[in-house]
């Protein structure tokens, strides 16, 4: 698929984001070099592992959080980052994202119903009333899960 640059910014759907991943490895020929271990490296990497990708000694998660070290805690919605910021923010996210798609992809794993699945067991596994007033599970206790909210007043 290559499509307009507009295509699909209404509703993006992980199998847009999956399609326009397999035809830009196929374009280029990278499809060999989309391997699960190869994709995984790409979200985690310390080292290099592709030839036109010198510079860079970390992978995309590892980028993602280079953002946020040593800002200290930042509130919601990021009050006070210059649009260039964001829009960094937002590449970085989106390599995260694109990884995760091509690698579950070339797994045979369909992310988005997995996804699905998933947020279904979390729920019964952190059942409304249980958990809505405090976490129950000592591996929250004393953290500050509120941090920021009052900067949009959206809850968490
Ligand atoms: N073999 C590759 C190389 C890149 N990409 C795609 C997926 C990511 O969205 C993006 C990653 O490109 P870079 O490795 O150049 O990483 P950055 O865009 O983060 O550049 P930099 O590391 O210079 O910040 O390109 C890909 O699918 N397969």
């Amino acid at each position: 698929m290559t499509g307009g640059a507009s295509e699909g910014e209404e509703g993006v759907t992980l199998d847009l984001l999956k399609m326009k991943m397999a035809d830009f490895a196929k374009e280029r020929d990278w499809d060999r070099f989309h391997s699960p271990r190869n994709l995984l490296l790409a979200l985690l990497r310390i080292g290099q592992w592709f030839m036109f990708d010198g510079h860079s000694q970390v992978g995309e998660v590892g980028e993602l959080s280079e953002i946020f070290q040593w800002r200290g805690e930042v509130p919601k919605g990021l009050p006070g980052w210059k649009e260039e910021e964001k829009q960094h923010l937002g590449e970085e996210l989106s390599d995260v994202l694109l990884y995760l798609v091509r690698l579950s992809d070339i797994c045979g794993i369909d992310l988005g119903k997995a996804a699905l699945r998933k947020v279904g067991l979390n729920a019964l596994k952190y059942p409304v009333g249980v958990c809505n007033k405090a976490y129950s599970s000592s591996k929250y206790e004393g953290k500050d899960n509120n941090v920021g909210s009052q900067s949009n007043g959206s809850e968490s």
